[in-house]
């Protein structure tokens, strides 16, 4: 197959290869190769790609292609698993159809309906949203899908997964058949098929699995470490490292609200995000770690998904997650288009048989790292300081402390008054005494066959790693830097719908059953 890589050769029209110029796009990734060209046909379509490598503007750009500046009519629908991501995806849409003047709106639980209400009717073409919320909007007659031609149901596996296949049935029976649809994740559970063979007339599948890991864009480890030491190994390793952006994952709410204060109170700027917290709060989360003024973002599986956060260097996972898919869409915060990332997993020794469950169902083996030491912690914390002061002094303007700077000197020794700077620049940090967190029981391996998560194609996998098959060049090459695309405003991030969904534990501490329950549907009362 004679792959395009230059967006100009997919017969995309000009206002649309503008703004793929604007956002520093340069060529085409594996998927965007391989689907655009079969979504402009017209044709329903799987499209499986590994995490970070575009499968957003895989579908998002023969859509805004196709649709006609003048149409008053919602003749696009795409469903995300999660509110931030429904907020993400609209802004990607958002930034492909800038010059083409397509209106976009996101619809989802935790906003004020009566301003989406408003915003409807600015007569949006293309509608993102999540389940719930939709077929709110449905059943007060402010949405009709009487005109849609294309559904993209993206993350359609964790829809799946969150309790949605009855929302997306009823709201699909609303869509004219002769649609078309396309579904893509980065991990296809055999359970897709389901989905599929339902919704779906007679796919296409585009399957982008790299066949050789020549270089993992996304450094994984895992640290064997009792429950008890996981937050001083949290603690050294981001010591040690000192990420721009970590994403750390709990397993419960709960873990998340003490670990978040836990680090707060050890000085890390950090804070926590799951589906308990009200929207705005949220919101705030996620444009305060957008925009830097957080290190850390703790949270639940809610931030697993699609989230797209440029300069994530870390992903932590505190707890295991429960399912190999999760694994992979976790740690593919980091590690995307193009950058690379590290991801650690902290597995207490009662849950190795986990891991391995994790490595057999991705197919990858997950290396082990020892425990960094408290010396390794102190080295990295001081070489950042090192690395503070230096900048301070390339930046100049210092003059105003060198009066005082020079009488200290004169009474003490220079050495001395240094090293007392940086300690005070170390910062006072709490010991872990003050720090309480509820123990959380090991996750038990569950059974199930390696190669049920592949779908069609058992001989790939999806290790979670990014490499020349999976999406961009990462050696300074056309897709690998993309220039002067923005860091991306406010909200462009991953969340889930139902506000009291929790896949996790709830807050006091039952296990949720990952399995199809009406206890694990999303709580969208007061929610939605
Ligand atoms: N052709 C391209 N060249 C450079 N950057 C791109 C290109 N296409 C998309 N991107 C950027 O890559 C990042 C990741 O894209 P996107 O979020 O669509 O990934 P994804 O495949 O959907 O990942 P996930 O499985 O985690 O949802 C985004 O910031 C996007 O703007
Ligand atoms: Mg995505």
């Amino acid at each position: 197959m004679n792959l395009l890589k230059n967006f100009a050769d997919f017969g995309l029209e000009p206002r649309v290869l503008q703004a793929i110029t604007e956002l520093g796009f340069e060529e085409a990734t594996p998927i965007q190769s391989q689907s655009i060209p079969i979504a402009l046909t017209g044709k329903d379509m799987i499209g499986q790609a590994q995490t970070g490598t575009g499968k957003t503007a895989a579908f998002g750009l023969p859509l805004i292609h196709k649709i006609a500046k003048e149409e008053e009519r919602i003749v696009a629908l795409i469903m995300t698993p999660t509110r931030e991501l429904a907020i993400q995806v609209a802004e990607e849409i958002g930034k492909l159809s800038r010059f083409k003047g397509i209106r976009s709106l996101a619809i989802y639980g935790g906003q004020d309906i009566g301003r989406q209400i408003r915003a409807l009717k600015r007569k949006p073409q293309i509608i993102i949203g999540t389940p719930g919320r939709l077929l709110d909007h449905i059943n007060r007659k402010t949405i009709r899908l009487d005109d849609v031609q294309t559904v993209v149901l993206d993350e359609a596996d964790e829809m799946l997964d969150m309790g949605f296949m009855e929302d997306i049935q009823s709201i699909l029976k609303l869509v004219p058949e002769e649609r078309q649809t396309l579904l893509f994740s980065a991990t296809m559970p055999a359970n897709i098929q389901k989905l599929a063979s339902q919704f779906l007339k007679e796919p296409e599948h585009v399957s982008v699995i790299p066949k050789h890991v020549s270089a993992p864009l996304i450094d994984q480890a895992y640290i064997e470490v009792p429950e008890r030491q996981k937050f001083e190994a949290l603690s050294r390793l981001l010591d040690m490292e000192s990420p721009e952006l970590a994403i750390v994952f709990g397993r419960t709410k709960r873990r998340v609200d003490e670990l978040a204060e836990a680090l707060q109170k050890r000085g890390y700027s950090a804070d926590g995000l799951h589906g308990d917290l009200s929207q705005h709060q949220r919101d705030t989360v996620m444009r305060k770690f957008r925009d830097g003024s957080i290190d850390v973002l703790v949270a639940t599986d809610v931030a697993a998904r699609g989230l797209d956060v440029s300069g994530v260097t870390h992903v932590v996972n505190f707890d295991l997650p429960q399912d190999p898919e999760s694994y992979v869409h976790r740690i593919g915060r980091t590690g995307r288009a193009g950058k690379e990332g590290t991801a650690w997993s902290f597995v207490t020794p009662r849950e190795m048989d986990h891991l391995y469950f994790i490595e057999r169902v991705t197919r990858h083996r997950i290396p082990r790292k020892p425990l960094p030491t408290i010396a390794e912690a102190i080295e990295g914390k001081q070489r950042i300081i090192a690395e503070r002061l230096i900048e301070v002094i390339d930046q100049g303007e210092l003059t105003e402390y060198k009066g005082l700077a020079i009488q200290l000197l004169e009474q003490y020794d220079s050495v001395q008054l240094l090293a007392a700077a940086m300690k005070i620049m170390t910062g006072d940090k709490k010991e872990a005494s003050d720090i309480h967190l509820t123990p959380e029981d090991p996750i038990r391996a569950k059974r199930r066959k390696p190669d049920i998560r592949s779908g069609r194609k058992p001989s790939g996998g999806y290790g979670g790693r990014s490499n020349s098959g999976g999406g961009y060049r990462r050696d300074g090459g056309s897709g690998g830097n993309r220039g002067g695309y923005s860091k991306g405003g406010y909200n462009r991030d991953g969340n889930r719908d139902g506000g009291g969904y929790n896949r996790d534990r709830n807050s006091s501490g039952d296990r949720k059953p990952r399995s199809y329950n009406n206890d694990r549907r999303p709580n969208r009362g007061g929610d939605e």
